[in-house]
């Protein structure tokens, strides 16, 4: 996949901004608060419908202006022109896909893959399983036929397991979302558990690329009920009367999580802020390879501020991990890392000022 244009107008401070990013390494450099982060919130929100510094309308829109624009047009890894626009104001969308009105966003998300490392991406690692389950569900959700019809009927389910449960039913009543629960919940769980153990050797050589110090990391998967004890009907049935205490149902796939593991740390606590920044970095790069594995073609891959998250050495080793995988990278920097020549030197470079991306 290879992004060929970026227009964005309005969103954050970028009023009006063009890129046109080359294949491999493009590096856009700029001083704080130029708007680097924000041309890359507009490519991540192309490919999750969502900012990775919250949703649209938690201040995406320039102030002052009622709806961001994005325009991008990529080629596919068939070879194939595609375009997408997306007019967004915080509550409605508008989208269009190769010229036709796009159904969902789902769709659109579906069609131009990202994955993006920033300085929250720690929060893989650190923070709550939403983000654990949300890296997990964007893979399968591109490499899954499967997957997203059955996250649909068991988001359905669950939606209308809590509000019945909100209101003390019969028993009679929670038995079909049950078992519509229970059905949806364990193919979902089988297709999670499928993936990490997919991942898990192409995240070992990842981080043997660039974080060999730590040893051979290994992945566990948590199903969010005891999965090798019990089914999820019988698990479900069990956690009747306390689900119905507190009003929502308190185990299943929605509460699924993961967790990295190296064979000499006693756990995550155990690792370095540093050591957490890489590993949550190989997870991202990992999903990448295996990304581009499944498809044929690597996702675009977008590094905010890199380097000032990692020191020199396993800048190096990570940006070279990369570089060599024919991926197209856009990174971002406040200034140009002198370690960027010889075989790590970009193919383009952009200096952004004011919200203007200009290349140089
Ligand atoms: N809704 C908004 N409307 C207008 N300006 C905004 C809005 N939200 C954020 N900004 C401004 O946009 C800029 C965002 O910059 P951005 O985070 O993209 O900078 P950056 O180049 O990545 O900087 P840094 O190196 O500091 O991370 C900031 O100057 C911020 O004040």
């Amino acid at each position: 996949m290879r992004l060929n244009l970026l227009r964005v107008r309005n969103l954050r401070c970028l009023v009006e901004a063009e890129l046109a990013p080359a294949p491999g390494l493009n590096l856009l450099t700029g001083g704080n608060g130029a708007g680097k982060t924000s041309l890359i919130e507009a490519v991540h929100l192309l490919g999750y419908g969502r900012s990775f510094r919250g949703r649209v309308r938690d201040g995406l829109v320039r102030g002052g202006q009622t709806a961001l624009e994005l325009f991008a047009e990529w080629q596919d890894g068939q070879g194939r022109r595609r375009r997408v626009g997306l007019r967004h104001t915080g509550q409605e969308w508008e989208a269009r896909l190769d010229g036709a009105p796009a159904p969902s966003l789902t769709e659109l998300c579906a069609e131009l893959a990202v994955v993006t490392f920033e300085p929250g991406s720690h929060e893989l690692l650190a923070g709550g399983g939403e983000h654990r389950r949300r890296f997990l569900d964007w893979a399968l959700f591109h490499v899954e036929p499967e997957f997203l019809p059955v996250w649909r009927r068991y988001a359905r389910a669950l939606k209308q397991r809590n509000a019945l449960l909100k209101r003390q039913p019969v028993a009679a009543a929670l038995e079909p979302w049950d078992q519509e629960l229970a059905q949806a919940g364990e193919i979902l769980s089988r297709l999670r558990s499928a993936y990490l153990a997919r991942l898990e050797p192409v995240l070992a050589s990842t981080a043997e690329e660039f974080l060999a110090e730590l040893g051979r990391p290994g992945l566990r998967f948590q199903p969010g009920w005891r999965r090798e004890e019990q089914s999820l009907a019988d698990a479900l049935l069990l956690s009747r009367e306390r689900d119905l205490a507190l009003g929502y149902t308190s185990l299943g796939p929605h509460r699924a999580d993961w967790r990295v593991e190296y064979p000499a740390l006693p756990g995550r606590e155990a690792l370095s802020r540093g050591q957490e920044k890489l590993t949550a970095l190989a997870c991202v790069l990992a999903q990448a390879r295996a990304f581009a594995a499944d498809r044929g073609e690597w996702p675009l891959v977008c590094l905010d501020d890199l380097a000032s998250e990692l020191d020199r050495v396993h800048l190096a080793r990570a940006l070279t991990s990369l570089v060599g995988s024919g991926a197209q990278i856009l990174l971002t920097a406040t200034e140009m890392p002198d370690l960027l020549a010889g075989p790590l030197a970009p193919q383009a470079r952009f200096h952004v000022e004011q919200g203007v991306p200009r290349p140089l």
